[in-house]
């Protein structure tokens, strides 16, 4: 908490400030965290990491767990425990290893027999244990959807998930601030998502890397809250650290009584303290983008980027007109993938399923707005021949909302798979999953190669236009279905009426209980021995590789996240790449060719490497691979973060630089990486390349020190700022946990005005 600050500050500027525990060199700072979201795919390391140090959790009372990735969407009726009812056993393990951990530790928990269970980032603002003006971590990228209220949230990787469970606070580097404008008015059929894939495509997947983005302009203002956080969610897919949305009375009514926000006078305290978190007349942006609504018209993906997108009128790209010879091949190398030729027509993509769910688009509005287009298309309309459709609400409580008005009817009179809450096919960890080949609609976040199911399809579009091409069996230009006669149609139909979220919203969000196994305190330098392997020099002959927007999906895909260690990952790195599907046998792709086979060093051309999922997975095979140091133009900045958590080196150097020393690479020289010297040594005879690093991360790696231990050593400026924020924020203080339910219930303001 700084002293007066005079000179014009930005929301996230203003946030970061007010979060400050401790400043470091470097642009570093120890951030205090508010409000801890945990769920099971990311958390077993990071509660075993605790547990073994003989840490407890800091803030039981900020801390909330859900089972969401592993969870089967099949109907709970006859659900009584995880162990029968999880047929999976990696999935089942998974989840049960979170049941233990919350008891041992004593964590709130929504599990699967609780109506609140669902997509951790749907039901962080459910309950309203997502408020303004906090800062917001979970061991999950989208954690930037939270953002939407005005705060700042962000992925972690799962040791900073311990470290954050250990100390309530996060190491972070100041971000840059980048604003995204949207003005002017939206037509109809197009919706936040297509604003956001549109934003997407104009600034590519690596646009704001290094930012945080705060989207403004009247199209924002006017958005709800739903929207607004289908926006914040994909600021991850557009490369950035965090996104948001200033605080309005869109958000005040939209958290008002919600079971942990403030009530009586605290909330009027928090309110009149949220309302001061706007950008300052002159605050200065490091970047700015306008974007104009009139120029978005529903839009969707053709390749395996959520950069690649097109509006729906238009056709799939064609190589042949991309210069920059990365490009050409990478749109070569999604066209194949997708089966898809040149120059098609969006309109002629004929679809195998649909999926309208995620994190991006599960909430209430999105089943609504789905389902308007269902009516839209008359009496009778249904799900085309050789389709499967499904609809996976975000939460149980959205589920019982969405029944309650009458939209699931609508959706399985129309042949739609009505499911329960949870992930589901957006990334398939549980059995919701494409088979090889088959193409999908899809209302998720990432199109990456095999996201939805090993050679897999996904085509990114909007709840409403992956109704339309549900009912069409492809993509198709849902506008097609609206325009001036569709009221009619709809009022045949038939009635649905509105019901207020806050009707399921009844059962009180009890104190956390007490741990099982209370854990040693631990004393602040019990751990000072390294505990991260140092990284000095490094020498060997470099893996090259000439691709961008290396992803985590790719790096590692979805089955190998059901571990609860973080070794035995070697052959799972790259593994769609690595192993032929049909005989399992090593393909021919670099790493599996000598001298690779034995590499330290990875050097990539393309930009962006490590971007999409925050899993600590990907540094984890790379590291078993042998991999210790990673030279790229540039990096995702979880996967970043990521990789130093584990005594690996990353280096981002200008791209022409990369593309030297993979040459080097494929001409079989070594490189010497010195961390020391900050410099790369080519042993045959060239000039040394100097790389630029953090100093204290400089630091910790040559000295293989740990953050948790160096952050215990802290203790006291820790508690210094809690007694602080007690007094300042008395409503962060896990105070909604009271036992009691909200006192009014107001009514839902929305209304089903399409
Ligand atoms: C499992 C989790 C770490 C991952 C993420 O960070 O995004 C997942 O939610 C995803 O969408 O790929
Ligand atoms: S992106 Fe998909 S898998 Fe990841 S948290 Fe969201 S819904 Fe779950």
């Amino acid at each position: 908490m700084p002293a007066t600050v005079s000179h014009p500050r930005t929301l996230y500027d203003k946030i970061w400030d007010a979060h400050i525990v401790d400043e470091q060199k470097d642009d570093l700072a120890l951030l205090y965290v508010d409000r801890h979201l945990v769920f099971e795919v990311s958390s077993p390391q990071a509660f075993e990491g605790l547990g073994n140090a003989g840490r407890f959790v800091r803030r039981r009372d900020c801390t909330l767990a859900t089972v969401d990735h592993n969870v089967p969407t099949a109907s709970r009726k006859n659900l009584t425990d995880l162990q029968s009812f999880i047929k999976e056993p990696d999935s089942r393990a998974q989840c049960q290893a979170l049941e233990g951990n919350v008891k041992e530790f004593g964590l709130t928990y929504f599990g699967m027999t609780d109506r609140r269970q669902g997509i951790v980032h749907v039901i962080g603002p459910e309950e309203g244990f997502t408020l303004p003006g906090i800062v917001l971590v979970c061991g999950d990228s989208h954690t930037s959807t939270h953002g939407a209220f005005g705060c700042l949230a962000f992925g972690v990787g799962t040791t900073e998930v311990e470290h954050v469970l250990a100390t309530q606070t996060i190491l972070q580097k100041k971000s840059k601030n980048m604003r995204i404008t949207v003005d002017g008015t939206l037509s109809e059929g197009v919706t936040s998502k297509d604003v956001i894939l549109y934003i997407i495509g104009t600034i590519g997947t690596a646009g704001g890397t290094s930012s945080v983005i705060e989207y403004a302009g009247s199209v924002i203002r006017r958005l709800s809250m739903e929207a607004r956080m289908s926006i914040c969610n994909m600021s991850i897919e557009a490369g950035a650290r965090a996104g948001m949305i200033a605080p309005d009375d869109t958000t005040f009514d939209y958290l008002r009584s919600r079971p942990l926000a403030p009530k009586g006078a605290e909330w009027d305290r928090a309110e009149a303290y949220w309302r001061t978190l706007q950008t300052d007349e002159g605050a200065q942006f490091d970047a700015e983008v306008h974007i104009a609504a009139a120029d978005i018209i529903p839009t969707a993906t053709w390749g395996t980027s959520p950069q690649d997108v097109v509006p729906i009128t238009g056709a799939v790209p064609d190589p042949a007109s991309f210069t920059d010879p990365v490009k050409r091949a990478s749109v070569e190398r999604a066209l194949k993938y997708m089966d898809l030729t040149p120059n098609t027509p969006m309109e002629e993509i004929k679809l195998d399923k649909v999926f309208i769910g995620s994190c991006t688009n599960s909430r209430i509005e999105d089943l609504r707005s789905a389902a308007k287009v269902i009516l839209a298309a008359g009496a009778g309309a249904k799900v085309a021949d050789g389709v499967y459709a499904m609809v996976v609400p975000g939460s149980g409580l959205v589920k019982q909302q969405a029944e309650a008005e009458g939209l699931d009817a609508v959706f399985t009179r129309a042949g739609f798979d009505w499911r329960e809450a949870g992930c589901s096919m957006c990334l398939g960890m549980n059995p919701d999953q494409l088979a090889p080949g088959e193409r999908c609609a899809s209302t998720t976040n990432r199109n990456f190669e095999g996201r939805q199911g090993a050679g897999g399809r996904t085509h990114l579009v909007s709840p409403a236009m992956a109704a339309a091409a549900a009912l069409a069996g492809r993509l198709t230009d849902v506008r097609r279905l609206l325009g001036s006669d569709a009221p009619t149609r709809i009022a045949t139909g038939p009635k649905l009426k509105v019901v207020s979220a806050f009707e399921f919203l009844t059962d009180p969000v009890l104190p956390p209980p007490p741990p099982e196994k209370r854990a040693q305190i631990a004393s602040p330098s019990d751990s000072l021995p390294p505990a991260v392997r140092k990284f000095t020099i490094v020498k060997g002959i470099a893996v090259p590789l000439h691709m961008e927007n290396i992803d985590t999906d790719m790096i590692i895909p979805k089955q190998y996240l059901k571990t609860l260690k973080r070794t035995g990952l070697a052959d799972a790195l790259f593994f769609a790449l690595r192993w032929d599907p049909v005989t399992g046998e090593p393909t021919d792709f670099i790493l599996n060719r000598e001298p690779y086979t034995r590499s330290k060093i990875l050097v990539c051309d393309g930009e962006n490497f490590g971007c999409g999922s925050s899993r600590e997975h990907a540094p984890w095979s790379l590291n078993d691979f042998g991999i210790r140091c990673i030279i790229a133009p540039s990096f995702a900045d979880i996967f970043r973060n990521n990789t130093m958590q584990n005594g690996m080196l990353p280096i981002a150097l200008p791209k022409d630089v990369c593309t030297e020393l993979t040459r080097d690479a494929e001409a079989g020289l070594e490189l010497e990486v010195d961390l020391e010297a900050r410099e790369i040594r080519r042993t045959f005879g060239k000039p040394p390349v100097p790389f630029a690093v953090d100093e204290f991360r400089r630091h910790c790696l040559l000295n293989g020190l740990d953050d948790i231990a160096l952050t215990l050593q802290k203790s006291a400026a820790i508690e210094q700022y809690e007694v602080r924020r007690s007094q300042v924020w008395p409503w962060l203080d896990g105070l909604g946990y009271t036992g009691k339910i909200s006192e009014r219930l107001p009514k839902d303001t929305s209304t089903l005005e399409w």
